[in-house]
């Protein structure tokens, strides 16, 4: 394991594991196949995640990446295969039950209620977390708890001076670290973010991988991600998913040294970057 293994990550692993069932894996793909029509669009892909390990998704556009983030999320269901979140198979569940058992995903900007400040759009997101199986009464005495927990969140993702904002005058930046803010805030361990720096600038960008890496800390994080520079900044793992299978699944020294990998899609991809391409 790459910058997994240093002092300030061992915290990290530690921390990560004690969400976890003994000896087990945050989350397990087990000959995970999804059709569309006649199509196979998920080929028997198998994943195991550490606590705490934090894994880029990547691969060619249509690759299916995607789908398996749908398929994890409970958006899609499986048409054969096991996901199995922290011990508990949750294939077949439906989202907002993945949701109570520490999955949580990112729903872009739409997840973001514009008209409410960052303030309350965090204390939406905490509440909803509570769920329903709540009593009025023990949702008012959480109140308190989700105020907190809220003005915690908002530290985390630095939006603290725009308590009263509301959510549609921030920035896009901004807006994305809100909604980094609102899927955490139900304190899932394993958080599913999809593109999180799509749209931003250079800078804007490794500020945010920052910023997804501190809220992170102890949690078991997977992003789909295109950005190269954002996979190699903040994966330990990274898999390479081909034509709706996991060609290769490592460390990102691995994963770029693998020829299997530079053929199927790093080559082209590295090669465009250093053209200038993105
Ligand atoms: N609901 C659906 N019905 C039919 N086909 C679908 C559906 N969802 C996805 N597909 C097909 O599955 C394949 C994989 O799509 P997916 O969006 O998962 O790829 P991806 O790797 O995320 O691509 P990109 O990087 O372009 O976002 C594509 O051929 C797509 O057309």
């Amino acid at each position: 394991m790459s910058s997994a293994t240093s002092t300030a990550d061992t915290g990290r692993f530690e921390q990560a594991m004690s969400h976890v069932h003994a000896g087990g894996y945050a989350l397990e793909l087990r000959d995970l196949r999804k059709r569309f029509g006649k199509t196979e669009i998920i080929r028997g892909v198998d994943l195991a995640v550490r606590p705490g390990e934090r894994v880029a998704i990547i691969g060619p556009n249509g690759a299916g990446k995607s789908t398996l983030f749908n398929l994890i999320s409970g958006r899609f269901e499986p048409s054969s295969g096991e996901v199995i979140l922290n011990g508990t198979r949750i294939d077949g569940k439906k989202p907002f039950e993945i949701n109570r058992l520490g999955l949580s995903r990112s729903f872009q900007i739409t997840n973001i209620f514009p008209k409410l400040s960052v303030f309350e759009n965090l204390r939406c997101g905490v509440l909803w977390s509570l769920g329903y199986k709540y009593t009025l009464f023990r949702f008012l005495a959480g109140m308190d708890d989700a105020n907190e927990r809220a003005e915690e969140l908002m530290k985390m993702i630095r939006l603290d001076k725009k308590h009263d904002t509301l959510a549609m005058n921030l920035t896009y930046a901004e807006q994305r670290a809100l909604e980094i803010g609102i899927t955490i805030a139900g304190g899932a361990n394993v958080i599913l973010l999809d593109e999180p720096t799509a749209g931003m600038s250079k800078s804007e960008t490794s500020r945010f991988i920052d910023l997804i890496r501190e809220v992170t800390v102890g949690k078991t994080l997977l992003t789909v991600e295109h950005d190269m520079g954002v996979v190699f900044g903040l994966a330990d793992k990274i898999a390479v998913v081909v034509y709706g299978e996991v060609i290769a699944f490592d460390t990102p020294e691995a994963v770029r040294a693998n020829p299997k990998v530079q053929e199927a899609y790093l080559g082209s991809v590295l090669a465009d970057e250093q053209a200038g391409f993105k």
